[in-house]
């Protein structure tokens, strides 16, 4: 029960933080000859979300500053980086890179339910929530 004054809430609330990070990558998948297949360069935009219940006495979900500081060593690893010589990423799509900073931050960010890769370039990009159910099950 909400103390007099204060604003109930009765469901979770989510929040999110992005750092950006330039990058070279190919597709190995692409044709020879297409643009795909030669190495290029984009801007990144990376969103973390995180779910939860704001701490009745702090009012927040994960501080700010602490999500940053588990995102920082990841943005490091992209940023000015050749994304195909990363392991795990020798087919570097948005897709990929999405699961790529899932798996790197799910055990350090509690509550995160989604990560966005985007290209706003390109106004494309791609959001992951997770692995389903079933490959969380065939891992165990
Ligand atoms: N489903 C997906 N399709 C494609 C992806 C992807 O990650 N997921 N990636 C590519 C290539 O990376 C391609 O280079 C994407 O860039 P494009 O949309 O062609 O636009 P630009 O090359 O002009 O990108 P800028 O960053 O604006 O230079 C293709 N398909
Ligand atoms: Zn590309």
């Amino acid at each position: 029960m909400a103390r007099p004054g204060e604003i109930p809430y009765f469901s979770a609330m989510q929040i999110y933080k992005d750092f950006r990070f330039e990058a070279a990558h190919f597709l190995p998948s692409a044709a020879p000859g297409t643009p795909n297949a030669r190495v290029h360069g984009h801007s990144f935009r990376a969103r973390v979300v995180v779910e939860g219940e704001p701490g009745r006495d702090t009012g927040y979900i994960f501080h700010f500053d602490e999500l940053s500081s588990a995102l920082r060593e990841t943005e490091e690893d992209l940023d000015h980086r050749m994304l195909n010589d990363i392991e795990g990423l020798s087919a570097p799509t948005l897709e990929r890179i999405a699961m790529w900073i899932w798996n790197r931050l799910s055990n350090r960010v509690p509550g995160l339910v989604q990560v966005e890769v985007h290209r706003d370039s390109c106004n494309e990009g791609c959001v992951y929530r997770g692995p389903s159910r079933s490959t969380q099950l065939a891992a165990e």
